[in-house]
């Protein structure tokens, strides 16, 4: 993978890849304690924005540089008038490196202000009564070097600060949080606002670390952007900076015939609309044309809704093989409310035979569950790209074996599949087979609504049908529909989405038109 710009920008960073980007960075000149410096006064400006000169403002500092940044915000804040009172985890004594400078750093702070928040297996009374007065706790427990579950006193200490009410604030990850997964380990801080260092990790984005971060703002601590070329993250969160150079730009002499045309197999008589809303989404997205091909029964029906998107006939795979000898056709989607079965899976095999882009959602999923090593197999020996969009009860369904947090499931079943998974949820993940991963964050709950999933599928299928490479497309797709699910707002149905397209692309299109016009 090449690394460009944008990728740069749209990094995450796994607490390990940031140890690195720390380290390359000390190696070339900047010494740690100047970094831990950059970071303790970047929190600090952020306690600034949240409380005034003379509010109360309780650290929660532990032993290691986590604890550090805490104590260099500490001093800082104490100079500029907060009444700051700091408690530490382990005995400062046994400090070492960076965080015992910074410690030091504290100077008189350190003997006026110093308090310890655990004594023997008890939290300090001392601790327990300054909370309950204090206008905001930083939270500089532990940040990258979280490495066991959250236990005992130190345990309890959490969950006292959490019943107490009082805001906080966490320097790089509420402490308990897994930067790499989001995960809770045992327990963890719940905190307003979150202020980490260079570039934002997977653990602020994944749920459920995202809902205990608050508001996360990135610092830039002085860790050069080029640092990144070295480490090679393959991980990112989903933003356009990921993927303008991919959207699907037509040119000034563009027909609808250079704009793709996509195919959305539809099911029966009975269950028509899934597949209506995810052809109306395809030619929102942008597909120079899109045919609903339909089975005979069913004709009527979807002539009766349809306009622009167009209507073929297909009575069984005789015909569908047959109506893709047009090489026009160049992407296919299969799944909504098509049906599980049998006729499902000949289908689906005739469509991967058919070398085009595909998107198998629903239905074309379910029909493997019994034998989803024969999808695979038929995934593998199909040249086009494939994008897999299944939700949880789908996935577990055809990866039944695969666990971990979220990007590692979707990592492992693009891997296994030999297609770019689209794991769906309110943190979806996009996953291709070469270890790229992707992080969504801008769908609102209400998109949780009957037939979003199709007209997701709908989008990516119009996406492919236009060129887009099938990560791309993918996380193209999960964006776009984030976008237009917070442009519907609450209350938003299916069909409100494909309207609201029309805005989102808008600003799309404006984005990558600068440097064009
Ligand atoms: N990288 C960078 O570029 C920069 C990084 N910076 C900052 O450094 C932070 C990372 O510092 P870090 O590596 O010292 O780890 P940190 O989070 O302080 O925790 C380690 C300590 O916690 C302990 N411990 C762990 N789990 C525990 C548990 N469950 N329960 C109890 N104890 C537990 C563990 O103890 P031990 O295992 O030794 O008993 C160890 O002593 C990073 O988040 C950021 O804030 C900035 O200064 C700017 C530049
Ligand atoms: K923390």
């Amino acid at each position: 993978m090449t690394f460009e710009t944008g990728n740069s920008e749209a990094a995450l960073l796994t607490p390990e890849e940031m140890g690195r980007a720390d380290k390359l960075t000390i190696e070339s000149g900047v010494p740690g304690i100047v970094l831990m410096e950059r970071a303790g006064q970047a929190v600090a400006r952020a306690v600034g924005e949240r409380v005034a000169t003379g509010d109360k403002v309780l650290f929660l500092c532990g032993p290691g540089n986590n604890g550090g940044d805490g104590f260099i915000a500490a001093r800082c804040l104490a100079a500029a008038g907060y009444a700051v009172r700091i408690f530490v985890l382990k005995d400062p004594a046994e400090l070492k490196g960076d965080a015992l400078e910074a410690f030091e750093r504290l100077g008189p702070v350190a003997s006026n202000q110093c308090g310890k928040a655990i004594e023997g297996d008890d939290i300090a009374d001392d601790f327990i009564s300054s909370l309950g007065s204090s206008d905001l706790v930083i939270d500089a427990l532990f940040g990258a070097g979280l490495d066991r579950p959250l236990a005992g006193t130190v345990l309890k200490l959490v969950e006292l600060v959490n019943q107490s009410g009082v805001p906080v604030l966490a320097v790089d990850l509420p402490s308990g949080v897994s930067g790499a997964s989001g995960l809770i380990l045992g327990g963890a801080i719940k905190s307003c606002a979150t202020v980490t260092f260079f570039r934002a990790k997977p653990g602020h984005l994944l749920l459920p670390g995202r809902e205990l971060c608050g508001e996360t703002k990135v610092a830039d601590i002085g860790i050069l952007a080029q640092t990144l070329e070295e480490i090679s993250p393959d991980t990112f969160r989903n933003s356009p900076e990921l993927w303008l150079g991919s959207w699907p730009r037509p040119e000034t002499s563009a027909h609808k015939y250079s704009r793709g045309h996509a195919v959305v197999f539809g099911g029966p008589m009975s269950s028509t609309g899934a597949a209506r809303l995810s052809a109306g989404a395809a030619l929102r997205a942008g597909a120079g044309l899109v045919t609903l091909a339909s089975p005979p029964d069913a004709m009527m029906v979807n002539a009766c809704h349809l306009t622009a998107v167009m209507l073929r006939k297909v009575s069984d795979t005789g015909s569908i093989t047959g109506f893709l000898t047009d090489e026009r056709l160049n992407a296919l989607l299969i799944g909504p409310g098509f049906g599980v079965g049998a006729t499902t899976r000949t289908v689906v095999e005739a469509l991967l035979a058919a070398n085009r882009a595909i998107v198998l959602d629903a239905d074309a999923l379910t029909s493997f569950s019994e034998d989803p090593d024969a999808l695979f197999g038929m995934i593998r020996s199909s040249p086009g790209p494939v994008l897999l969009t299944p939700h949880e009860g789908e996935f577990s369904k055809l990866f039944p074996d695969i666990a971990g947090d979220k990007l590692q499931r979707a990592r492992l079943a693009a891997e296994r599949s030999g297609a770019i998974l689209v794991l769906k949820g309110p943190d979806s993940v996009i996953a291709a087979p070469d270890g790229r991963a992707a992080i969504n964050r801008n769908a609102p709950p209400w998109l949780a609504t009957a037939g979003s999933g199709d007209v997701l599928a709908g989008i990516a299928v119009g996406l492919l049908a236009q060129g887009v490479p099938g990560f791309e497309a993918g996380c193209q797709a999960v964006w776009l529909h984030g976008e237009a699910g917070l442009e519907s707002g609450p209350g938003l149905t299916a069909e409100d989405l494909a309207p609201a397209l029309k805005s989102v692309i808008r600003g799309v299109v404006d984005k990558s038109s600068v440097g064009h016009r």
